[in-house]
């Protein structure tokens, strides 16, 4: 497992900490869209992720310092990690596609049902159909993907990890919404709670994250 910082939040205070799943089939950029938002990198001859990594990056929402503990697994079956401790403390999810493979649009379903049976009910969710770079070879219509997270209550863009379309808006559209949901969560009895589908005003459990932590004077290891 391996851990990082982000870029722009090596100093004060740190007022919530949010984990992030990244799922999806194989290849299809979710490594890529993580170098992207925590380094502002780019690799074409990407390599196969084995287990887990995590990445972080600090944003500021509303005046709070979020930082955002981005989690990226393989695809591939025979690489990945025990599910469970995956999902376990995860406020959000990235559920990847890419556009000119329409069977990893296909297979969203099967990881939207096994992020569902795993991780917190409340877990804020965001389609994601990457390269769309490669608009000649587009083999899923914008139309489908949107009709699909509509009915699923999912928000959805298309991205580009290889230039950076739209990769910013896709992060902070999802930290913002979980930003959004915690906040709100003292509305609880005031929700709307004949809605299942809606987050709006519901309590979300953050074990081990989310909450808010006391802010600390300094860091270890400053080099002179
Ligand atoms: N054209 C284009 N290629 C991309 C984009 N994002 C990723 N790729 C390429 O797609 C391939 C797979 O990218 P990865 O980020 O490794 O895919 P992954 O989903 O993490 O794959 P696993 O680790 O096996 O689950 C690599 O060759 C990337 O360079 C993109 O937005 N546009």
């Amino acid at each position: 497992m391996a851990g990082g910082g982000g870029y722009g939040g090596a100093s004060g205070k740190v007022d919530y900490v949010f984990k992030v799943v990244l799922i999806g089939d194989s290849a299809v950029g979710k490594s890529q869209l993580l170098a992207r938002f925590a380094r502002d990198e780019f690799s074409m001859d990407s390599k196969a992720t084995i287990g887990v990594e995590f990445q972080t990056r600090t944003l500021s929402i509303e005046q709070k310092s979020i930082k955002a503990q981005i989690w990226d697994t393989a695809g591939q079956e025979r690489y990945r990690a025990v599910t469970s401790a995956y999902y376990r403390g995860a406020v959000g999810a990235m559920l990847v596609y890419d556009m000119t493979k329409r069977e990893t649009f296909e297979h969203i379903p099967r990881w939207l049902e096994e992020l569902r049976a795993h991780a917190d009910k409340n877990i804020v969710i965001i389609l994601i159909g990457n390269k769309s770079d490669l608009e000649d070879q587009r083999a899923v219509p914008t139309e489908d993907a949107k009709e699909f997270a509509e009915k699923e209550g999912l928000f959805f863009l298309e991205t580009s990890a290889l230039n950076a379309t739209n990769v910013e808006n896709s992060f902070n559209t999802l930290m913002t919404q979980i930003y959004n949901t915690v906040n709100k969560k003292n509305l609880a009895s005031e929700g709307d709670s004949n809605n299942p589908g809606s987050l709006a005003g519901k309590k979300i459990l953050i074990p081990g994250s989310g909450q808010e932590i006391p802010a600390k004077t300094s860091t270890c290891c400053t080099s002179s």
